[in-house]
């Protein structure tokens, strides 16, 4: 544990539990950020594996975060993609018994767990220590609101179903959700094999024994499904979003990184290089963090967007990818730019992205509609499909890449040329319309972040919450 740090003195000390992945990782650090800004006397530990600590431990964070290390106790992050069940297995069965031992020897007492919803065993865990815990959900409000209400698609017969002669059918009695094709359901509920799916279910029904429900989403974006969650449940349901490290681009100008060293040598030289595009010119690309589309697709994506002549920044991320980038990363041209890694909010919040090719990973998500960026979506799996839904059909900022969500047909790079560049023309009255509602999304975000507004609000409830009762607790 690095404790070498100033520590506050009246300690109200809060243990935060990510799931082990970097889609989880962020979101949970944002909320302890925010946590950790708004209560000096909050000392959070953020616990993960020692593999985990190697990934994040030398990234900026305030004093009053510190790090907690239990052993790789599950298979390693390289790789994990190979085996998602059998990670989410170990995941599931073996971080209870090393993070048991790791409370032993905390020197504070804990006066709330935060943990991800997918860490299934910390609100028993909890209950029997006697330890409030609030269970932090990454996703969408919505998709925690499908598995919450399985029983429903069931009663309904939409499961098990078969996709390809149904997948057109309404599902439109889940409370709260605007109606969706049954296609656009998380992934897992149409795959052979039930493993995750239970395990998913497993893991939202032991919410009912938390003490609260975190969502990073901002309520505004689903304020339907986030009231009737509300109303369900004995405990405060808060939207906390959108969980992602806005303070930081805030706080610093985007080309403020090197303005002396040569372009590629700088570690932002992306951003430098951002700074000479014109306005709303560039697509920033990233097809995810961890799962991928078959080799065949990547090459059709590759080709397709380069052949569409539109300016772009690609996040080149795993072999196939890099092999495709001939001449490594760094400027091609004047107008293109390939990247192993990027600052990815920095980037969606720089005046000259105009658009973002997405996966629909709930952060990336988040990300575009906090910076107003209009989406081109290409979901892979779990989540991102539904997430598809809501950017094109409930928010309107967004386009799909495939017209037929969820099916396995490759999309050729002649299509993917033709439909970037018409993307990309912010001339066209489809474009200016999606544009003008990625900025009322944009706005409702920052009104929601700001004082008085909907996460804002929550988050100091939650916090005067977990406090008061730690005073009430302890003077029992
Ligand atoms: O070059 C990059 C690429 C990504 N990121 C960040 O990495 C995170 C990626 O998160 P997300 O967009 O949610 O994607 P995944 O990592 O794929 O997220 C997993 O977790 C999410 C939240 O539970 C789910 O919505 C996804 O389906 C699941 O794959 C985001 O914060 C990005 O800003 C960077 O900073 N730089």
């Amino acid at each position: 544990m690095d404790s070498a740090r100033t520590e506050p003195t009246n300690v109200c000390h809060v243990v935060a539990l990510p799931y082990p992945g970097r889609g989880h990782i962020n979101p949970m650090m944002s909320l302890c950020k925010l946590l950790a800004s708004r209560q000096p006397e909050i000392l959070i530990t953020f616990v993960v594996t020692e593999e985990w600590l190697g990934f994040i431990g030398s990234e900026p964070k305030p004093d009053n975060i510190r790090f907690g290390m239990i052993p790789n106790v599950i298979p390693s992050e390289l790789g994990r993609a190979k085996d998602f069940s059998g990670f989410l297995e170990a995941v599931s069965t073996k971080t209870e018994a090393p993070f048991e031992e790791f409370l032993d020897h905390v020197e504070y007492p804990v006066i709330a767990i935060v943990a991800d919803t997918y860490l299934v065993w910390v609100p028993g865990f909890g209950n029997r220590r006697n330890i409030p815990v609030a269970s932090l959900w990454t996703m969408s409000a919505s998709v925690f609101s499908i598995f919450y209400h399985f029983n429903l698609l069931e009663k309904n017969g939409h499961f098990p179903v078969e996709l390809v002669e149904r997948g057109h059918e309404i599902v439109d009695y889940i409370p709260g959700l605007p109606p969706t094709r049954l296609e656009n359901i998380p992934t897992i509920f149409h795959q052979t094999s039930k493993q995750n799916l239970h395990r998913a279910l497993e893991c939202v029904g032991e919410v009912s024994k938390a003490h609260y429900l975190l969502f990073t989403t901002v309520y505004e974006l689903e304020a339907q499904v986030i009231d009737t969650l509300h109303a369900e449940f004995p405990f405060p349901v808060y939207a906390i979003g959108p969980a992602i490290p806005y303070s930081q681009v805030l706080n610093q100008s985007a080309s403020a990184a090197s303005t002396t060293t040569s372009l590629i040598n700088s570690p932002n030289y992306y951003l430098q290089w951002l700074d000479s595009q014109p306005a709303d010119s560039v697509l920033y690309v990233s097809l995810g963090s961890f799962l991928s589309v078959s080799s065949t697709q990547i090459d059709e994506i590759v080709a397709g967007v380069r052949n569409s002549g539109v300016r772009f920044l690609f996040v080149a991320r795993g072999e196939h990818l890099t092999d495709l980038f001939k001449d490594g990363c760094g400027p091609c041209g004047d107008d293109q730019m390939v990247v192993p890694w990027c600052d990815q909010l920095r980037v969606l919040s720089h005046s000259s992205v105009g658009g973002f090719w997405t996966h629909c990973g709930f952060n990336s998500t988040l990300e575009a509609l906090y910076a107003g960026v209009p989406m081109l979506t290409f979901p892979i799996f779990w989540d991102q499909v539904p997430n598809s839904k809501q950017i094109v059909e409930d928010w309107k900022v967004g386009w799909r890449v495939k017209r037929e969500t969820g099916s396995d047909n490759l999309v050729s790079r002649e299509e993917i040329s033709k439909l970037v560049k018409r993307f990309m023309d912010s001339d066209t009255d489809d474009k200016k319309e999606m544009r003008k509602r990625a900025r009322e999304i944009q706005e409702f975000c920052q009104v929601a972040i700001s004082e008085g507004g909907s996460s804002e609000t929550n988050l100091e409830v939650f916090v005067n919450d977990i406090i008061s009762k730690s005073f009430s607790y302890k003077s029992t």
